[in-house]
């Protein structure tokens, strides 16, 4: 053997891509000088994931099992998604919400090896070269964040980038997204937060967030590089904090094939959900009294899809408006407040409104209790990041006045979920129709959490060749979703169901986009079964 052979030897094993491991056969060992640099054995795909799964089973807690299989990830990416395929309902809460986010909490901790790209304030004149590896020429999908706002956690600066990588492990999980053509991006801008900063073995950047006019000069050199770069790839912008989650999307989505997961992606998860929650409760949507506690991007996400909704049920913009109540960090969110930011300034409430209202907080805006005691909502949506923000005492005064309220404390990871589901069953006698934003094992509650959709959605987007994402595109989604849930038990399918899921919203999404003329593919070659046959399968073959 020549050194060139035993360097594509060692370059076969090395990358995730094209490793095998035990699996490789006798020709493949004979071809590429394998032999001696594995054991003799020949292995097949069902026997790895046999003792990856054994190896799971060892371990005592989840984080252990994340790391683990995140290694494995960054060993051999086929064995990774067939183990994940084999039991995505047990493997999901690993390699995504909650366990995720304790990932990027500890993300310096463990880092080992080297996924996706940073590209940090410091190397900004270098972003075009970083990309320019022809490892990236097939990228299709590319998830990014600045670590800003992961999950109910706040600033993980660099950390963040356990978002982006596994968000695009559920793209090929649930959406057959070949994981040769995904990017996991984390935008090294800086962090706010000191406790990482201080941190001997924080592996990002180590200054405070770069502001202003310089982060939007970055991040339009970001887009421009992209545009060049990546034409016709689909974005995601995942956890950025509130301000510029809503300023990016408003910014590039007509000049990228791009959308805000935490704004449109749940809005759709949770009103698709909602569909299927006033179907059981018989209440139709336009006579429902929503009150959303919390009101950053998740939260007027919502509400402005909510809004939607209701016009076409044939509310008038200020009637479907005025069904929400939205309550942020000073309270109720009312024309009072002065300087609201856009998103807010249409949910306000007349101030007037609340004048004679029956108060027991003394603040200058009435707290969630008391929105509870005073409207009598039939909805109640936490996308807060506060722990235990739905106490007793507020659903015991939610489930006197409503039959089957409807009570989704959206917020993950666990740690930050406004209420466990097993407290509001019991604390609405059983009748509460409950979700959830992270996945708990509660017989009857649905997990309401975006992978219901952003799969699908960015499936559809490129199947159809869309040149961007319409907000008639996640309207559609949000009506499928709500039309694939069960008749009983979770609002939702369950999750081992993900990939028919992403299918059907794929398939919903593409006939939208040709409709609202931003399809570059004709409709014949958008059916499900076209579309279901592009999703890439994990196996050696
Ligand atoms: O990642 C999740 O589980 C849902 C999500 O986008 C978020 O909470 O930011
Ligand atoms: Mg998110």
């Amino acid at each position: 053997m020549t050194a060139a052979c035993h360097r594509v030897a060692r370059s076969l094993l090395a990358d995730p891509l094209t490793n095998k491991g035990t699996a490789f056969t006798d020709e493949e060992r004979t071809a590429n000088g394998l032999h001696g640099l594995l054991p003799p054995h020949i292995g097949t795909l069902e026997s790895q994931i046999a003792r990856r799964r054994l190896a799971l089973a060892g371990m005592s807690d989840d984080f252990q099992r994340y790391v683990f299989l995140r290694d494995l990830q960054d060993t051999n990416e086929v064995l990774f998604h067939a183990l994940v395929q084999s039991d995505l309902e047990g493997l999901l809460p690993i390699i995504y919400t909650p366990t995720v986010g304790e990932g990027c909490q500890r993300f310096s901790e463990v880092w080992r090896k080297p996924r996706g790209v940073f590209l940090s304030w410091p190397n900004r004149e270098r972003m075009a070269d970083i990309l320019a590896d022809p490892r990236f020429d097939r990228v299709k999908v590319i998830v990014v964040s600045d670590g800003e706002r992961i999950l109910g956690l706040g600033d993980q600066g660099a950390g963040g980038m356990g978002i982006p990588i596994g968000k695009l492990a559920l793209y090929t999980a649930c959406a057959g997204i070949n994981p040769a053509q995904v990017l996991p991006i984390l935008l090294d801008v800086g962090t706010d937060n000191q406790e990482r900063r201080e941190d001997p073995l924080y592996v990002g950047w180590r200054a405070p967030r770069v502001r202003g006019a310089d982060y939007d000069a970055f991040l339009e050199d970001f887009v421009s590089t992209i545009e060049r770069r990546f034409p016709g790839a689909l974005l995601q912008w995942e956890d950025f904090s509130g301000k510029n989650a809503f300023d990016l999307l408003a910014r590039y989505r007509h000049r990228l094939l791009s959308f805000n997961d935490d704004i449109q992606g749940t809005a759709a998860t949770a009103a698709g959900t909602l569909l299927a929650a006033v179907r059981r409760t018989g209440i139709p949507l336009a006579q429902n009294r929503f009150v959303i506690f919390g009101f950053g991007a998740a939260g007027s996400g919502i509400a402005e899809l909510l809004v939607r909704m209701l016009r076409a049920e044939g509310d008038d913009e200020q009637t479907a408006r005025r069904r929400i109540w939205a309550i942020d960090q000073q309270g109720l969110i009312t024309d009072a407040l002065s300087d609201l930011p856009p998103q807010q300034a249409p949910f306000a409430r007349p101030a007037a409104e609340t004048a004679n209202w029956t108060r027991s907080n003394t603040g200058a805006f009435p707290a969630l209790y008391d929105t509870i005691v005073n409207v009598q909502p039939t909805v109640l949506i936490g996308t807060s990041g506060q722990k235990n923000a739905f106490d007793a005492p507020t659903i015991h005064r939610l489930a006197q006045d409503c039959a089957m309220p409807v009570v989704f404390p959206l917020s993950n990871p666990r740690s930050r979920a406004e209420a466990e589901p097993e407290d509001l069953i019991a604390w609405t006698g059983g009748r509460g129709i409950i979700g959830t934003g992270s996945p708990f094992a509660v017989p009857g509650v649905a997990q309401v959490n975006n992978v219901y959709v952003f799969p699908g959605v960015g499936l559809g987007a490129l199947a159809s060749g869309a040149r961007e994402v319409t907000n008639a595109m996640f309207l559609a989604a949000a009506r499928g979703l709500g039309e694939l849930a069960p008749s009983d038990g979770p609002l939702l399918p369950p999750v081992t169901a993900l990939r028919e899921v992403a299918v059907r919203i794929a398939t919903i999404v593409a006939e939208q986009a040709v409709l609202d003329g931003v399809a570059t593919r004709p409709p014949a070659a958008l059916t499900a079964e076209k579309i279901a046959g592009m999703m890439w399968h994990p196996s050696y073959a």
